[in-house]
């Protein structure tokens, strides 16, 4: 059983997606939006360490590797687990559209299970833009990028501005991610549209 829903139909007014000419080319590797994330997050030591690498269009491939402290059922990996990999995938297509968004709508399908120890291939686009929606799709494969399909979903993200997380997020780290000047150049490399 599979299908999305109508809140993830784009609308007659949609139209496709425009790469960034500053996106990284084809083939390179986008780098963690933040280093404490838990999707991709390099200083981020219970997260999956997800690393998507720019493809063509506004596209993306990533690869996680399913490990012990994702299991929910005795060797298989947890199903939030493996939708928080997909939403992770999603959330970088934005990179490429250099786009600040949040996920507002995330719908998954688990096809086959995902043993610990198995490398999950994820590939995801973005099919379309309406104001600030922006509707994007990925699958997962088991073992290969031709393999089987294991998950999949289709997403909604909604552009917002670096404000959403100043106003939202806790003191602690908003002050930690402002004084870091790292943080600040990714934040900025997202801000400029075209
Ligand atoms: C420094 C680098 C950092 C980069 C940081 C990147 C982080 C990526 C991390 C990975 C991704 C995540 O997990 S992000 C974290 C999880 N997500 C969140 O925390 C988001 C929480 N939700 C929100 O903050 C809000 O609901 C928003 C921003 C999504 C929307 O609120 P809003 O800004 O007031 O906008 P609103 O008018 O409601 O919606 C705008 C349009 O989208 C539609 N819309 C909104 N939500 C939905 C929905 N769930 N399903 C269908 N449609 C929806 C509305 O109908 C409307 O359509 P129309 O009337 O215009 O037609």
């Amino acid at each position: 059983m599979s299908g999305t829903s109508p809140a993830l139909t784009p609308p007659a007014d949609a139209v496709p997606p425009v790469r960034h000419p500053d996106a990284p080319a084809p083939g390179e590797l986008l780098g963690a939006h933040y280093g404490q994330c838990f999707g991709c997050g390099d200083d981020q030591p219970h997260g999956l360490h997800l690393q998507a690498r720019a493809g063509e269009g506004v596209s993306i491939t990533a690869e996680f590797t399913v490990r012990p402290a994702h299991q929910g059922a005795p060797g298989l990996a947890h199903g939030g687990v493996l939708a928080t990999a997909l939403d992770e995938a999603l959330g970088s297509l934005n990179w490429l559209l250099r786009t600040i968004a949040v996920t507002g709508r995330l719908e998954t399908d688990f096809v086959r299970p995902v043993p610990v120890g198995t490398t999950l291939y994820l590939e995801a686009e973005v099919t379309a833009v309406s104001g600030r929606k922006i509707y994007s799709t990925a699958t997962g494969r088991l073992g290969g990028p031709d393999g089987p399909v294991a998950v999949r979903a289709d997403a909604l993200f909604v552009e917002v501005k670096v404000d959403h997380f100043v106003h939202h997020g806790r003191q602690e780290e908003i002050r930690a991610a402002l004084n870091d000047p790292d943080q600040v150049r990714r934040a900025r490399a997202f801000e400029v549209n075209p």
